[in-house]
């Protein structure tokens, strides 16, 4: 059971608008404190300043992330989700599109606070865009998941600050289980990453179960 609510409030254009650019600036404020070169003296006065910013922004805190409407597509509401959503400073984001051929594709850029061996992605970071893009290939089938199985296998380094592509589909459904394949792939065009996964529907939102 989790300690956050599962409703949420909706956000209307303009608060997620001015939200989203809040994020764009804490994401542009991340990478410049992991490559920033100030003083100490000069680095303690700007963490009095963020630590004050902070207590404005809790000033009106909610329980949980809100969601934004999506009519029909449910799997982009997630406006906080930590690699699409455009709400979350920790997210790249990754902008998804869901094709008419089933297949989930998007074009990121990772900096430098993605860094695992020096220069390239993370694997865990890598990992984690494969799940959310093999996991909304798995809902674009119409049966959406949770992540029960997630293998990776890095064919090459995945370079930091120029733009990626990232590809999956759904390959077959078998009752509850989903199965989804996909690939990140580095600006030449070569595959740096591949991913299988297995999503299943948790027997509570089977519908009519
Ligand atoms: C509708 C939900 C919301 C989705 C909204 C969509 C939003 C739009 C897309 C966004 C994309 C997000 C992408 C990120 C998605 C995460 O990050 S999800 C977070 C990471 N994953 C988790 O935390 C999952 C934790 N595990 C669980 O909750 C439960 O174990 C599961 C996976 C839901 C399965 O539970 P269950 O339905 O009770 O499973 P159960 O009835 O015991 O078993 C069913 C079958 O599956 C097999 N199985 C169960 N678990 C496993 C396993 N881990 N490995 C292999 N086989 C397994 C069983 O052996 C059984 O097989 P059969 O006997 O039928 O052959």
């Amino acid at each position: 059971m989790s300690g956050i609510p599962m409703e949420r409030p909706l956000l209307g254009e303009d608060e997620a608008a001015a939200l989203s650019a809040l994020a764009a600036r804490v994401r542009e404020l991340a990478e410049a404190t992991v490559l920033t070169a100030v003083g100490t003296a000069e680095a303690a006065a700007v963490a009095a300043e963020i630590e004050a910013l902070t207590a404005r922004l809790a000033a009106g805190r909610r329980d949980a992330p809100p969601f934004v409407p999506s009519g029909e597509r449910r799997m982009d509401r997630q406006i906080g989700n930590p690699v699409t959503g455009a709400l979350n400073p920790l997210a790249p984001p990754v902008e998804l599109t869901v094709g008419s051929d089933g297949i989930v594709r998007g074009e990121f850029t990772l900096s430098t606070v993605y860094e695992g061996p020096p220069s390239y992605v993370h694997g865990g970071v890598s990992a984690m865009v494969l799940d959310q893009v093999l996991g909304m290939a798995a809902a674009a089938s119409g049966t959406p998941g949770m992540t029960a199985t997630l293998e990776t296998r890095y064919r090459r380094p995945t370079p930091l600050g120029v733009p990626l592509s990232v590809e999956a589909k759904a390959s077959r459904v078998e009752g509850r289980k989903v199965y989804a394949s996909g690939t990140i792939c580095g600006p030449d065009g070569r595959v740096t990453v591949e991913a299988t996964a297995m999503f299943i529907m948790p027997q509570r939102f089977v519908p009519h179960s």
